[in-house]
């Protein structure tokens, strides 16, 4: 008969509270069920799997070991906190994740007392765990008070300049503060940059491996009360600390490298932190990114983010289409025009296969410049790239360029730089959620005078929007882009640089100009084609460039249509601001024109399908059309939307 008992003891535990009474043997029987209901989960929804496969166990023993949610655990980026989420009574609606009411992917104050910090973007965990220590210590949150605070960071966080600010402040304020580097020698891609070397030369010297073996080694030799007794844990800290590494220079505690797997070992070091630590302290503990499925583990990226899955397999089930993706033929776009113009840079930061520039650094691998979680670094070094004669493309999702705005403003735009900005995911991105939406992007381009901000309506648009940044060599230029595949329309062999602040106008009609910035392009033509069967005829023209505005074009819909109205994936104070800006100084409005403009709502909108959330931003087909409607004053103004 087994020794394994009836009940999994995974089902003994829906808060952590539960784990208090399980023995050591138990935490580690409850993490290998974990590990087992994070791929189940995931393989029905889709999401990021790797990056929580390696923290199964460290889940485990962080929760076993520390109080939350008076303690503070604070994951960083937080696409690993599924197992977390399973323990801390969510396991419920774990299949629920990423969906339209579901749970969120991510930490959420809203969700949940134990994410007491939400994230999603990168290397903000040491900041808000030293928050939460500063506030406990001056006695913030009298009702249940703080404990201990904790920050969970990656190998690839660390890289980012925010994360050293905060270690910069956490070692001068002398605060107990835990910090877990959660280190897998992964970021979404292999980990680029020396810190990354340094990293793995603290768990790669000989003196460690000896120390690691000698640890062990200690432990079989000890009496049974000891094996899982904090004595023989101190010891092992004794043994395992190395002096000298740049977290102690910085004033920390160094405690590591730990083996992020070993639960004995997790346990034990993680015992002795709380028991003695008094100032910042570091734990180094050593992981595998998708440890524990083949799949994952054999994958490039271990398995970062997937799509549902069959778990036996690991096969994932992939939805058909035939048009590229938006991100692809921007790739292939750029090395078309490198290959003619050897002045031509890429820049990414940390996210190479999701800006497709994985496919610029194999045709050009000494233009390519991965830069690592380092938004603000990245523009910057664009900026001095552009001033030094290259012409540097910074591709970054819009919704992380936001990290480098001020850099954008203050290095880019002031000294009329020639940094070309490929924004990539601009609009709502679908599971990720608000955190992810690329909504702000032509807001806070727009303003910035001598800015170039273009928006691809379709792919071919993209194709020849890169070629026009190439060519604009006169100051900064930007093109957004959405996540996911075109629209399927035929590519030109070439791009060609498009006329600076001209639009298009694609339908010629009557009575109402829809003037789109986007991809909302295709929606407002279907719109039009329905609208027309009802008998409203639709001007649609594609305004190509928020900035500069043309005016002709403006002027001319203004001039021969009872309505006009602006369409963009952007939240307000983008395109139709320009618009509204410059029909009220020409004194439009006084003359009757109609205006109107549809933007993404003044609210987060939660993760959801796409077309979902079109639905919730009210920019469908149908909203457009209804739009219309009300504008006019026609009878049918049948949708309460409008
Ligand atoms: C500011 C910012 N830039 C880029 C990203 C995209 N991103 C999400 S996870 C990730 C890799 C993180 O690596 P690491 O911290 O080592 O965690 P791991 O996935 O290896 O567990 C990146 C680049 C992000 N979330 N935030
Ligand atoms: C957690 C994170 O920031 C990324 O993994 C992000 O989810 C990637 O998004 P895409 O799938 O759009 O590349
Ligand atoms: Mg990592």
């Amino acid at each position: 008969m087994s020794d394994r008992p009836a009940t999994p003891t995974l089902d003994r535990v829906t808060v952590p509270a539960d784990m208090k009474v399980l023995s050591d043997a138990e935490l580690r029987r409850l993490a290998d069920e974990l590990r087992q209901e994070t791929i189940s989960a995931v393989s029905v929804t889709g999401g990021h799997l790797g990056a929580g496969l390696g923290v199964v166990e460290l889940t485990v023993a962080l929760h076993a070991v520390f109080d939350a949610p008076r303690d503070r655990i604070v994951w960083d980026v937080s696409h690993q906190t599924y197992p977390h989420k399973i323990l801390t009574g969510r396991r419920d609606r774990i299949r629920t994740l990423r969906q339209e009411g579901g749970l969120s992917g991510f930490t959420k104050r809203s969700e949940s007392p134990y994410d007491p910090f939400g994230a999603a973007h990168s290397s903000t965990s040491i900041s808000a765990a030293l928050g939460f220590a500063v506030a406990r210590d001056l006695g913030g949150a009298p009702e249940h008070g703080i404990g201990d605070c904790i920050a969970v960071i990656g190998d690839g966080s660390m890289s980012a300049g925010m994360a050293f600010e905060a270690l910069n402040n956490a070692g001068h304020l002398g605060k107990r503060l835990i910090v877990v580097l959660n280190d897998n020698d992964m970021s979404i891609a292999p980990p680029t940059g020396a810190l990354s070397s340094y990293l793995t030369r603290l768990y790669t010297g000989a003196p460690f491996q000896e120390l690691k073996a000698a640890a062990k080694g200690a432990v079989s030799l000890l009496p049974h009360p000891f094996q899982e007794g904090a004595k023989r844990a101190k010891e092992m800290l004794k043994g395992m600390a190395i002096g000298g590494t740049l977290f102690e220079e910085l004033g920390f505690s160094y405690v590591g490298p730990v083996d992020g797997h070993d639960m004995e070992q997790l346990l034990s070091v993680l015992r002795v932190v709380k028991a003695r630590a008094t100032g910042p302290i570091l734990i180094h503990a050593i992981t595998q990114k998708g440890k524990g499925y083949a799949p994952a583990e054999g994958r490039a990226d271990k398995g970062h983010a997937t799509g549902k899955f069959d778990v036996v397999t690991g096969e994932q089930k992939k939805a058909a289409s035939n048009a590229p993706s938006y991100t692809s033929v921007f790739a292939r776009a750029l090395i078309q025009e490198a290959e003619a113009d050897d002045k031509i840079v890429a820049v990414t930061a940390a996210m190479p296969d999701g800006t497709g520039l994985n496919l610029f650094a194999e045709r050009f691998p000494k233009r390519c410049f991965d830069v690592g979680i380092a938004e603000q670094h990245g523009v910057t070094f664009c900026a001095g790239l552009a001033a030094g004669g290259m012409k540097p493309f910074c591709a970054m999702y819009s919704t992380f360029l936001q990290r480098g705005y001020d850099q954008v403003v203050h290095d880019v735009a002031i000294q009329r730089l020639p940094v070309r900005f490929a924004i990539d995911r601009a609009g709502l991105v679908g599971a990720d959620g608000a955190t992810h939406a690329g909504s702000f992007d032509i807001a806070f381009l727009s303003n910035l005078p001598g800015m170039v901000v273009m928006a691809a309506a379709d792919e071919a648009e993209l194709k020849h929007m890169v070629a026009t940044a190439a060519a604009h060599d006169t100051g900064p230029i930007a093109f957004r882009y959405p996540r996911g595949e075109g629209v399927g329309v035929q590519m030109p062999e070439r791009g060609e640089p498009l006329e600076i602040g001209k639009g298009r106008v694609v339908r010629e009609g009557e009575r109402v100009a829809l003037l789109s910035f986007g991809t909302r392009l295709e929606h407002a033509q279907q719109a039009a084609e329905n609208l027309a069967a009802k008998g409203i005829s639709c001007t649609v023209a594609d305004a190509r460039f928020a900035k500069p505005l043309d005016h002709a074009l403006i002027r001319d819909l203004a001039a021969h249509h009872e309505a006009l109205i602006t369409l963009e994936e952007g939240a307000i104070g983008g395109f139709g601001s320009h618009v509204a800006d410059f029909l009220a100084r020409e004194g439009v409005f006084d003359r009757g024109l109609k205006f109107r403009s549809m933007t993404l709502p003044d609210i987060f909108i939660d993760q959801a399908s796409p077309e979902a959330m079109y639905r919730i931003a009210g920019l469908s087909v149908a909203d457009i059309e209804a739009k219309v409607l009300a504008t006019l004053g026609v009878a049918d103004l049948a949708s309460r939307r409008a």
